[in-house]
């Protein structure tokens, strides 16, 4: 009862935000587009954090961008995406136009010396990203900051997740992401190759980046990739199966679907860790000098990407005590199951701010305005991770036989 309680609390709360004071000079954020994912990215969480505010918006028609900044309480209304980028009074440019966008406007609003908050995936391709990611207004010495919001790598869940994970025994594992069927119009951003569309690109954002952090390290390759092209456009592909080897001979898998059927239950993540000599301590037995203890884990982490809604964590550990001389000899095997929730950094243990109904949003706003101010990240996306997310899509798309998404002229 109390758990279902904290669920209607959390959830509510998550949607109606209570608004905070803000600081005499706050950062202020201006945004390119007046796109569906902006309330719940910037706007909402914005309302919370007494540091940020946002100041404009603007988009292709004046009028979109007049009644988006009435509805969502944005003071200010800019002719142009370049405007915004223009404005001395902005610190602050939140990028969520469409992925074959993303490279074009950041460079822009890098060098007028804006920081960037740029949506994911952060560009089209590898060499994209490279050429982001390593260019030289980046370097020197007050860089301004960029961040590809890769939100959910924020959240406390995540971190007590790969709490219970040791990339370098990881055996396999496998990222779903679903959405349902209906989510998306056929004139979606997501179904246009000349945008940088594709389900490899909308959903394999978040599985590819979680795959190599499970294991520790970008695929070597990836062994098969098989598509469902999309209706709309045959270079986009509407879902996928991709499945990658990794250095160590580690096996991960990832699927995800833009026209999902309703008795899918995503996202979810299974790890599976090799079989591992452990302590007598970790194994909570005594042992003789003749006898060790193997633990095989497993893992399921549901609803990583919106774990602020509702998630679990569940670790299921298989212990062996056998002679060290005969492997295969079973002294004792026992089993332990725990499930976990982590909705704020507190219940983890970890003096960090946060509340049990911020979202991922909120968590990452929290470390992208630190690194503007200068403060330790605890959490951040560093600009290699960025890039080998697009290492892994890329890998994919060519094992699928489409084309990469296109490079920005
Ligand atoms: N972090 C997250 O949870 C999520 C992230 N995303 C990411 O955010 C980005 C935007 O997604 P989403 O909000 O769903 O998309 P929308 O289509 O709602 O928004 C995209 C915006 O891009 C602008 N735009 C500029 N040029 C074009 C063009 N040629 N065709 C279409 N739109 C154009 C439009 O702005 P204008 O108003 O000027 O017309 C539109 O508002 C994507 O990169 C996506 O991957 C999306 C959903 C969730
Ligand atoms: O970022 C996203 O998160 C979840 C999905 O619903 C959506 O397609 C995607 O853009």
């Amino acid at each position: 009862m109390a758990g279902l309680i904290d669920l209607a609390r959390r959830n509510w709360q998550i949607f109606n935000p209570s608004e905070l004071p803000k600081v005499e000079k706050p950062l202020m954020f201006g945004i390119l587009g007046a796109a569906d994912i902006a309330p719940m990215a910037l706007i909402s969480p914005a309302k919370t954090h007494p540091d940020v505010k946002i100041l404009a918006v603007a988009a292709r028609n004046y009028d979109k961008a007049k009644a988006y900044a009435q509805k969502h309480g944005i003071p200010e209304v800019k002719a142009s995406y370049q405007d915004i980028i223009n404005d001395t009074q902005i610190d602050c440019v939140y990028i969520p136009l469409p992925n074959g966008l993303h490279y074009e406007w950041a460079i822009r609003a890098l060098q007028a010396g804006k920081h960037v908050l740029l949506e994911k995936p952060s560009v089209n391709n590898t060499s994209e990203a490279e050429m982001l990611f390593r260019n030289p207004v980046l370097s020197g010495s007050q860089p301004p900051v960029l961040l590809e919001a890769a939100h959910y790598l924020f959240h406390p869940a995540w971190t007590q997740f790969m709490t219970y994970i040791s990339p370098q025994d990881v055996a396999s594992a496998k990222a779903v992401l679903w959405v349902p069927r209906w989510q998306f119009a056929a004139d979606n951003i997501r179904y246009r190759y000349d945008l940088g569309g594709g389900a490899l690109m909308d959903l394999g954002a978040y599985t590819a980046s979680a795959l190599f952090r499970i294991f520790g390290n970008v695929a070597e390759a990836c062994e098969e990739c098989d598509v469902q092209a999309s209706s709309i456009d045959a270079n986009c592909d509407r879902s996928f199966k991709a499945r990658y080897r990794f250095p160590g001979g580690g096996h991960g898998e990832m699927e995800g679907d833009l026209k999902a059927s309703l008795d899918r239950w995503s996202p979810n993540i299974h790890v599976t860790h090799r079989p591992v000599v452990i302590s007598a301590k970790e194994a909570g037995v005594s042992l003789t000098e003749a006898q060790e203890a193997v633990r095989v884990r497993k893992i399921k982490f549901t609803t990583f990407v919106q774990p602020a809604f509702l998630h679990a964590i569940e670790i299921d550990d298989e212990f062996t005590i056998h002679a060290v001389a005969d492997k295969k000899s079973v002294i004792k095997r026992w089993k332990k199951h725990q499930t976990v929730k982590c909705y704020s950094f507190h219940e983890a243990g970890i003096e960090q701010i946060g509340e049990p109904h911020w979202p991922t949003y909120r968590y990452q706003l929290e470390q992208f305005v630190n690194k503007v101010r200068g403060r330790e990240t605890p959490q951040w996306v560093d600009h290699e991770a960025s890039i080998n997310t697009l290492r892994m899509i890329d890998m994919a798309y060519t094992a699928a036989n489409l084309p990469l998404r296109p490079t920005s002229k």
